[in-house]
């Protein structure tokens, strides 16, 4: 195996940061006179490792190619989920001459508080790994797995559940509302969340994805893909600090992160 591959860093900025709800894609926020995705390649700037950045951007973006960045940057056209936007990443990565045993890391545009150490870290198991590692969180609350009740349904299983859990529900008859119920407590000893970087050997990155592909699979990080097919990703403890901006609530956790950071 080789110890010492070429690292080719990308940051997936394609998305439209739905759930974020903002009129601008979430990676165009600006937080301390910065947008995200400057902050999040300005991150990987600070690596031993990182010496240049593809950006992945939606195909209507206006936006990237106007701003600064603190790497030299190429670009390429993201796709409708996010692993195909990588998919993209990884075409042009490839096409540009790389090796497969070389490493590809891809990092969240959205993930612009993450420690240079985090990545340095990140990357040096990846290199020791046939497959490839990603920073992650063991889970630290109390999960709870859930089911919906509908107080329009039958009065009587309504009034079991409201006696079995000791609770005072507040029952409308006269509209369908559903609420979810605590079902069981999931052990959590080896739960872990996942974040980005993650960090991959090219040649197995393009195959598990091409099979991602085929079987019309629906995954939400590459760790995904290789899970898939049984290929082991090394896990490696990041800090907490490098949350992704999803909800509105975020903004505000993100902007005192950055503060403190800096
Ligand atoms: N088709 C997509 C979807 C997502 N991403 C990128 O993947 C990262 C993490 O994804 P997520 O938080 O899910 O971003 P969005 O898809 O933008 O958000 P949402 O799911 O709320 O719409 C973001 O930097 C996002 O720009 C991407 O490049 N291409
Ligand atoms: C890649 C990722 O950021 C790792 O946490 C994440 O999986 C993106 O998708 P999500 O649906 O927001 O979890």
């Amino acid at each position: 195996m080789n110890t010492t591959p070429r690292i080719h860093a990308m940051i997936v900025a394609a998305g439209r940061g739905s759930r974020f709800g903002a009129s601008v894609a979430k990676q165009y926020t600006m937080l301390q006179g910065r947008t995200l995705l400057q902050h999040s390649v300005a991150r990987l700037a600070c690596s031993d490792y990182v010496d240049k950045c593809l950006l992945v951007i939606a195909a209507d973006d206006t936006t990237a190619q106007t701003l600064d960045f603190a790497l030299p940057i190429d670009y390429a056209i993201g796709g409708a989920e996010r692993w195909q936007s990588v998919q993209a990443g990884v075409g042009a990565i490839s096409h540009s001459g790389a090796d497969d045993s070389d490493l590809v890391l891809i990092h969240d545009a959205a993930r612009p508080a993450v420690p240079s150490n985090d990545i340095n870290q990140v990357i040096e198991a990846a290199m020791t790994e046939p497959y490839g590692a990603i920073l992650a969180t063991p889970v630290a609350d109390t999960l709870k797995e859930s089911y919906f009740y509908s107080t329009a349904q039958s009065e009587l299983t309504n009034e079991t559940v409201s006696s079995n859990h000791n609770h005072n529900h507040n029952h409308n008859h006269n509209h369908n509302h559903a609420h979810s119920y605590a079902k069981r407590t999931i052990d959590r000893s080896n739960m872990w969340q996942a974040q980005t970087p993650q960090v991959f050997r090219l040649g197995e990155l393009k195959r598990v994805l091409a099979y991602v592909c085929t079987h019309k699979l629906s995954i939400t990080d590459e760790a995904s893909a290789f899970e898939y097919l049984d290929f082991p990703i090394r896990l490696v403890t990041g800090s907490r600090q490098n949350i992704k901006l999803t909800y509105p609530d975020d903004a505000i956790l993100l902007a005192a992160i950055l503060t403190a950071q800096s």
